[in-house]
């Protein structure tokens, strides 16, 4: 254990100031240690489309200034007296939520992001009135519910996405009984999500169909990914022909489209599972559910035990994130690639390597 600097920490962090996501240098406190909290030193912190989401208002309830990252892995550098779980030392990992209320149903079946009264990394306001920031930072304080670690055999750089876009895909795959192996997934839009889509569900011998926006991607996706077949959305004829094909389907798309294209692929009894956040109705007509049973649903990230399970799916099976890893500096430029869907296929930023105390404004 180690011991507890009583006094609040200064850290820098890169802030975006209001809605056209520009993020730049920011100076704040972090609160003070608690009993059960964990202070980890930001190592890497993966780029996630929600990040833009969030730093461009898309939903309409950012706050600013917001340090955005919620696919944090850090070294832990100091914790509370009560802390049981972790010691310095230990690369541990950070993703969406960092609070919750321990008593309501969702809490007490250990599915805490769907508590209503999660507290976000970012964006939201902690129990003791401040602003929650996230891992585009050199530092976080956690509570050692919401941290999880890093095993052995994982690079941190390859952790990150995997603490938002790998147990975001593994949560619904587990929850809906599709772990099934000789499944036919398929998965919309080939992105950080999309692309872990792939590789978790090859994992679990799925045959596996990518539904992208593009040709762009076809050879990557079935030469590097693995993926078994590849389909271009606007393309009609390869839609028809593979129609009544898929058991499921991860829809990571970021922005309002129609969900009857996609209906029209699941077999009888087939699940298309909404994972974008579209702040945008989506449609479709009735029958296209009731003539085969379909389901559409969501889900939205996963539990920290899911989050555990998926970090030990993934040494066990090998698999890896496929990441560009960059510098802070270059923060803004991968923001907007990521808009332009130029990334194959997760930023991670090297936040420890870019000496950002140092930056400070
Ligand atoms: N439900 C949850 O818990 C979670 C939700 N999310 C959400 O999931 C969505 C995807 O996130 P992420 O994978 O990080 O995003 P990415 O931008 O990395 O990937 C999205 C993919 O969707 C396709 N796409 C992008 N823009 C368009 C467009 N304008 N029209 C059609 N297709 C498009 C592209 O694939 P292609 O080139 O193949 O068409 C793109 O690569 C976001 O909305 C994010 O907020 C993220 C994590 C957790
Ligand atoms: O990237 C993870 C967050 C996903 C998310 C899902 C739903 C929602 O309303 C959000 O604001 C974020
Ligand atoms: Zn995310
Ligand atoms: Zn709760």
């Amino acid at each position: 254990m180690g011991s507890v600097d009583a006094s609040e920490k200064t850290i820098t962090g890169w802030a975006a100031r209001d809605a056209t996501g520009h993020l730049s240098p920011y100076t704040y406190n972090l609160r003070r240690t608690g009993a059960e909290d964990v202070v980890l030193k930001v190592l890497y912190c993966g780029i996630c489309h929600t990040d833009l989401h969030q730093t461009k208002n898309h939903l309409g309830a950012s706050k600013y200034p917001m340090v955005p990252g919620h696919e944090v892995v850090g070294e832990v550098v100091e914790v509370g007296p009560e802390v049981s779980k972790y010691s310095v030392g230990d690369v541990v990992g950070v993703g969406v939520i960092v609070g919750c209320c321990r008593d309501c149903r969702p809490c007490k079946a250990n599915v805490e992001q769907y508590c209503n009264k999660k507290i976000w990394s970012y964006n939201d306001v902690y129990t003791d009135g401040k602003p929650t920031q996230g891992g585009f930072a050199s530092a976080m304080v956690v509570d050692q519910k919401f941290v999880v670690k890093i095993p052995a055999g994982l690079a941190p750089e390859q952790a990150a996405p995997l603490l938002c876009a790998g147990v975001t895909v593994y949560s619904p795959l587990k929850h809906f009984g599709l772990m099934t192996p000789g499944l036919r997934g398929g998965i919309l839009g080939l992105g950080g999500v999309g692309h872990m889509g792939v590789k978790v569900a090859k994992s679990m011998g799925h045959h596996v169909t990518v539904i992208s926006s593009s040709n762009k991607k076809r050879a990557e996706a079935m030469d590097d990914l693995g993926a078994d077949a590849y389909l271009v959305s606007s393309d009609e004829a390869q839609m028809a022909a593979a129609m009544d094909s898929l058991d499921y389907i991860i829809d990571t798309v970021p922005v309002k489209h129609p969900l009857e294209p996609y209906l029209a692929l699941l077999k009888m009894d087939g699940k298309l599972v909404l994972m974008g956040v579209i702040a945008e109705p989506l449609s479709f007509v009735s029958p296209m559910v009731m003539l085969g049973r379909k389901t559409i649903t969501g889900s939205f990230i996963g539990s920290i035990e899911e989050t555990e399970e998926v970090l030990r799916f993934c040494v066990e099976k090998g698999l890896t994130s496929q990441i560009e890893v960059v510098k802070m500096d270059y923060l803004n430029q991968a923001l907007e690639r990521l808009e332009r869907n130029d990334v194959r296929y997760r930023f991670v930023v090297d936040v420890a390597g870019s000496n950002i105390d140092d930056t400070a404004a």
